[in-house]
């Protein structure tokens, strides 16, 4: 990727399912250290984008480029390991296991140690075996949920799963972090917070961010642009000034949330 190239362009992208355009031909850039909104009505296609980011689904037509490199044909794992991670709508968890292994899982799956030196327990498995718990405990620290460290994933108040979920996104290490409804179901103290998060791990990071999500004060109150998304079609783009006033955009949400 040469300096000014965007990390993410998908050009023309989209899918179908069997008859219905999920996504049409979309075009979307996002520059190295971007935070950037996706937002559309419900069944707009957001979530289907991420897949299509992600590795679940191959798009049917157009191309993605990342680091200036071709997605084309990658497993989501593969796609993880050059550096797109997500958080998913509904948390997926590790629900029986503890707050820390949830993030060493995350790391196994980089783990740069043999699967042959794990299985033969060589002195090279518990190095990295200790280190990971070591990067593991660092990440839940940053996210105020070392105190949590040996509690059953499951029994964490929402919030604080939502937070362990973004944690072990980050733990792989990602130059794209996506995120699906961070704030879904949070109230307002937890919504406030996790912007404060968001904002501050991208800097630290230095991560770019695709953020779907329906609280738009929190939208327009830390994104630098925002993707406009309704029925598979992108209608708008901009500042959120811009899409704030967007004709399109009103009328997709007829004029409530957005105007607000
Ligand atoms: N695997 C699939 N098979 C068939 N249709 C699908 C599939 N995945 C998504 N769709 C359809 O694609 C459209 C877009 O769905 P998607 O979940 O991406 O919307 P969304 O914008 O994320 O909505 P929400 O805000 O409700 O999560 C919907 O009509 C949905 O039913």
């Amino acid at each position: 990727m040469t300096k000014n190239e965007p990390l993410l362009q998908m050009k023309n992208v989209g899918i179908s399912f069997g008859g219905l355009k999920a996504v049409s031909a979309i075009d979307v850039e996002l520059n190295q250290g971007e935070l950037i909104g996706l937002i559309g009505p419900n069944g707009a296609g957001k979530t289907t984008t991420f897949n299509m980011l992600t590795g679940v689904y191959a798009p049917t037509e157009g191309e993605i480029l990342f680091d200036g490199k071709s997605l084309k044909g990658l497993q989501p794992f593969q796609v993880t390991r050059r550096g797109i991670s997500r958080t998913f709508q509904n948390i997926r968890l590790f629900e029986e296991l503890s707050v820390l292994d949830n993030v060493k899982v995350a790391y196994h799956s980089l783990a740069k140690h043999s699967m042959l030196s794990s299985i033969l327990r060589l002195p090279s498995h518990f190095k990295g075996e200790k280190e990971m718990e070591e990067k593991s405990i660092e990440f839940l620290k940053i996210f105020q949920l070392d105190r949590y460290m040996n509690e059953k994933a499951k029994n964490l108040p929402y919030g604080q799963q939502r937070r362990l979920e973004i944690a072990r996104a980050l733990a792989a290490g990602p130059k794209l972090l996506l995120l699906d409804e961070p704030a879904a179901g949070m109230n307002p103290q937890e919504t406030h917070e996790l912007m404060e998060l968001i904002a501050f791990i991208r800097k630290k990071f230095q991560l770019t961010i695709l953020l779907i999500e329906h609280d738009m004060p929190l939208v327009m109150g830390i994104c630098e642009r925002i993707y406009v998304l309704d029925h598979g079609q992108l209608i708008a783009e901009g500042t959120p000034e811009v899409i704030r006033n967007h004709p399109k955009v009103i009328e997709a949400y007829l004029g409530e949330e957005v105007a607000e």
